[in-house]
């Protein structure tokens, strides 16, 4: 696998354009290696006499996950990302993000990308208080601006709508919870290219509907949201324009009202 071609959009793009791009995927191809893939059955001695062997070992899988994807994403734009199961959308999000390398092709942005995945690492026994300091320092935000922006993130959470739950440790929210904190954690700060996975399909409505509106906002100033999600209404609620991958290839690049439509063609909803 090569190492990860994580590069500036200056890079590729000559400084002229009108419309000002935020992300260049080209070409890319994405493969994961499994090891442990065999039955994992035999002895020590055959373990090691396939380690000495020259033959391709049968235990290592490789996945084959992005097939020369290639796409242009623009600043003030908000980007469906949809696709059945395992055809590609996190691992896309997970390599502009630069934490997954490419096999081939190159993918440039600009600035640092950041991920709110549903397992974005807070820690468990941490109180949920404790995470907001954490997580807005660990984005790059002073101790004073997470101070300030305290109250709001967690009123946008609504974590305490029901009682004091966050002085209480992480492990004791609900998964739906949890969530809401995250995504309230990484929408308080703006972002030049925000990424989300599935945050959305985890909280009530009304936390889907404050968190639509917040990644309009966050598109007006002047970022670029990705928005990965199983969830057509919401993809209609905050994308203009969609990018629709299966088995790992492209399949359609266009604006959101033509790209869920031939996607419910395809799937019969
Ligand atoms: N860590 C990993 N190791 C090996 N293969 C992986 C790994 N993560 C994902 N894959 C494989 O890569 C392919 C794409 O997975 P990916 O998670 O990107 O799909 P997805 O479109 O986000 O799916 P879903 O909608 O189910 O979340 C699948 O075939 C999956 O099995």
């Amino acid at each position: 696998m090569a190492v990860a071609e994580q590069q500036t959009v200056a890079d590729a793009v000559p400084a002229t354009s009108s419309r000002v791009p935020t992300v260049i995927v080209d070409d890319v191809h994405i493969v994961y290696t499994v090891y442990g893939a065999g039955t994992g059955k035999g002895s020590a001695t055959a373990a090691l006499a396939r380690l000495m062997s020259r033959k391709a070992n049968p235990n290592i899988r490789r996945v084959h996950a992005v097939k020369g994807v290639s796409f242009t994403a623009y600043r003030g734009e908000a980007i469906g990302i949809i696709g059945s199961n395992g055809s590609g959308k996190s691992t896309i999000l997970r390599a502009i993000a630069g934490l997954l390398p490419t096999e081939s092709g190159k993918i440039y942005t600009d600035g640092q990308p950041s991920l709110l995945g549903v397992n974005a690492a807070l820690m468990n026994d941490l109180t949920g208080s404790t995470n907001v300091l954490l997580g807005g320092l660990a984005m790059g935000m002073s101790q004073q601006e997470v101070d300030e922006r305290y109250q709001d993130i967690v009123d946008f959470s609504g974590i305490n709508e029901k009682g004091d739950f966050i002085s209480l440790p992480m492990r004791t929210y609900s998964s739906g919870m949890a969530a809401r904190l995250r995504f309230s954690i990484a929408a308080a700060k703006n972002h030049d290219v925000l990424m989300i996975d599935e945050a959305l399909a985890t909280g009530d409505r009304a936390f889907q509907r404050r968190s639509e509106a917040r990644i309009r906002e966050l598109r007006k100033e002047a970022g670029t949201v990705f928005l990965v999600s199983h969830n057509n209404a919401s993809i209609r609620d905050t994308c203009d324009r969609v990018v629709w991958l299966e088995k790992g290839e492209l399949l359609m690049d266009g604006p959101t009202d033509d790209v869920i439509k031939a996607y419910e063609e395809h799937t019969g909803k």
